[in-house]
């Protein structure tokens, strides 16, 4: 039987607040089994370009990354709250390990290509771009790694990549290896009926109700992107994803995905 490792991907909802960040990472240090953090940013990314009078720009919930963009979002989400995120995690007794793409080389992406749209220096990943033994080796070693969404090619630039593409693609890699259980926590309980009701958790949604969610508009904006990776994760070997609250990862209320 495989061992159990528990990926746990938090956004930029949660990040915003300290006291959220911190609540949560309080939560997650008292999971025993190995576990691994992927973290997102993008609502703190956005205030800071626009204090900084650069607007930011996003499509189908990807950023168009040019050059300026690329080094605020690299000061943004491998600097500060990388950082944050680990020295937070040390102070509760986990020796977490920091990490973008770049660093011994753990994810390497590729550079999307410009079809109808040029998102600029953003990275696509693949399973294969993560280094599945390293990662493996991290977690025997009795580190847990904390990734940031930057990534590199390889060739010497650093790429920007959806934080959520990141928390698939390393649970499909490590599910060879691992029983993976993938949870992506945000500021609601789970996928809702009604945006405005927090009530509204919808327990389990399979492949078919998900086409007729999106079907009817009750699933949008960043929640579609999600779910998309979240599905692609279930399809290809991770054993559970799970969409849930950051600051409720104990409770019973949540939306459980499943392929059929
Ligand atoms: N049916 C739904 N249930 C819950 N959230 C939804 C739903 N449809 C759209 N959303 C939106 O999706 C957002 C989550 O996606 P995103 O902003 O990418 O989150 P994060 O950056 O925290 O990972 C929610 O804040 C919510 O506004
Ligand atoms: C290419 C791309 O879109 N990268 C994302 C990475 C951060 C992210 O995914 O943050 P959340 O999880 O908080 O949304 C961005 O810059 O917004």
């Amino acid at each position: 039987m495989k061992p159990e490792l528990r990926i746990f991907k938090i956004g930029g909802g949660i990040i915003d607040s300290e006291a959220d960040l911190l609540e949560f990472v309080r939560l997650f240090s008292k999971i025993r089994e190995p576990k691994i953090l992927v973290h997102g940013g993008g609502k703190g990314a956005s205030e800071m370009m626009k204090n900084l009078g650069i607007a930011p720009r996003m499509i189908n919930g990807r950023r168009i990354t040019d050059a300026a963009t690329l080094d605020l979002v690299t000061m943004f989400y491998a600097g500060k709250t990388n950082k944050q995120i680990v020295v937070a995690l040390q102070s509760h007794g986990v020796n977490a390990l920091g990490l973008s793409g770049a660093d011994g080389n753990v994810i390497q992406a590729v550079k999307r290509p410009v079809r109808d749209i040029d998102y600029g220096f953003v990275g696509d990943l693949s399973e294969a771009s993560v280094n599945t033994e390293l990662v493996h080796q991290f977690l025997t070693l009795g580190l847990t790694p904390v990734f940031c969404p930057i990534n590199h090619d390889g060739h010497g630039q650093l790429l920007n990549t959806n934080a959520d593409t990141i928390a698939a693609s390393v649970a499909k890699a490590l599910s060879k290896k691992y029983a993976v259980a993938l949870h992506f926590c945000f500021e609601k309980r789970g996928v809702l009926t009604d945006i405005n009701d927090d009530d509204s958790v919808i327990m389990k949604i399979n492949l078919a109700d998900y086409a007729e969610l999106k079907e009817s508009g009750i699933i949008a904006d960043g929640m579609l992107p999600k779910l998309e990776n979240a599905f692609d994760a279930l399809q290809f070997g991770v054993d559970k994803v799970i969409i849930e609250h950051a600051l409720h990862i104990n409770e019973d209320l949540k939306t459980t995905l499943w392929l059929n």
